[in-house]
């Protein structure tokens, strides 16, 4: 695949001035109070590719709420420390359900279907909190790692808000407890979960973090081999069929890559050998998936002609 570099540049352009039209009918998430602040006209995007070059619009130097995004980075860190462990705990198929959903989890007797919907993250949150003593200062240092980036933080704002109303997380939580599947402490496995899904990160720092997954697992600014080629392969496999919920079907054919969204209205994708990607528009469509989003990236890999596919 060759599109040289003013080509990314146009095809962004067009992106945004395309999607500047279209009425948003998407409804910005609320059930994180913190969340349903955010000014629902705010809209960015920035690619970066193996390379190392740039390409952007709008509010890409913003940080936003990643929420589900960070899953796909505990993830990481979890099978760094554990790994293939984890699958006794964690299933890998798509739940073709809601992120939050409580009845999968009595069908599949305590096992998530897989690491990105809620239940699953929240296995994945106790076995950071089972391995590190100080989890929140761990999965820190990893992304500071990960990104070279060492501002990158909580925002204890969104963790608190999400703890006032995070009923259905703490049901869940305690009905993995009620399988036998959660080692620690519900409440401090639901105050790791709750910090992490508030990491505040950029478009422009995302695609710089998610570079790790289109470049096999080296990092980009200091070629460091950070995770195996294997971790990397299953991490973008379960992004391609499990990133977006009941619509990871609809993400793939419309878009063709691996991907995932999060409730702050954030998607990040990744073209494994070019690219990373991430574009964020807070209205959410009914899925719980970024309308505006999924739409800029469908234009993305419709334009440039290239998909995994
Ligand atoms: N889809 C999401 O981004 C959900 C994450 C959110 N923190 C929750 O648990 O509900």
């Amino acid at each position: 695949m060759k599109v040289n570099v003013t080509d990314y540049q146009k095809i962004l352009n067009q992106i945004q001035s395309e999607l500047s039209e279209v009425k948003v009918t998407g409804k910005v998430a609320s059930y994180i109070p913190e969340l349903a602040k955010v000014p629902a006209d705010k809209f960015g995007m920035h690619l970066y590719n193996l390379e190392g070059e740039s390409f952007c619009f709008g509010d890409s130097d913003a940080r936003f709420s990643t929420q589900s995004i960070s899953k796909v980075l505990s993830l990481a860190l979890a099978m760094k420390t554990i790994g293939g462990d984890l699958w006794k705990r964690v299933g890998v198929e798509p739940s073709g359900a809601k992120f939050n959903s409580l009845s999968l989890l009595e069908d599949n007797f305590g096992i998530p279907r897989n690491p990105f919907i809620n239940a699953g993250a929240l296995v994945v949150a106790d076995v950071l909190v089972s391995n590190f003593s100080n989890p929140k200062a761990a999965f820190l240092t990893f992304l500071h790692e990960l990104t070279g980036d060492d501002t990158i933080a909580y925002d204890e704002v969104v963790a608190a808000s999400e703890k006032s109303e995070g009923y259905r997380n703490f049901a869940l939580a305690n009905y993995l407890k009620s399988f036998g599947n959660m080692e620690n402490d519900v409440e401090e496995v639901l105050d790791f979960y709750f910090h992490q899904c508030s990491i505040a990160m950029s478009c422009k720092e995302l695609a710089q973090a998610f570079i790790v997954f289109a470049n096999q697992g080296k990092l980009l600014h200091s070629d460091r081999q950070f995770l195996t080629g294997q971790q990397v392969k299953r991490i973008n496999a379960l992004m391609l069929t499990c990133g977006f919920y009941d619509e990871a079907g609809e993400f793939s054919f419309e878009v063709g890559l691996p991907g995932k969204s999060g409730v702050g209205g954030g998607i990040v994708a990744v073209h494994p050998n070019h690219y990373a990607v991430a574009v964020w528009s807070p209205p959410l469509n009914p899925k719980g998936n970024s309308e505006l989003g999924m739409a800029a990236l469908e234009r993305l890999t419709t334009l440039t002609g290239y998909s995994i596919f």
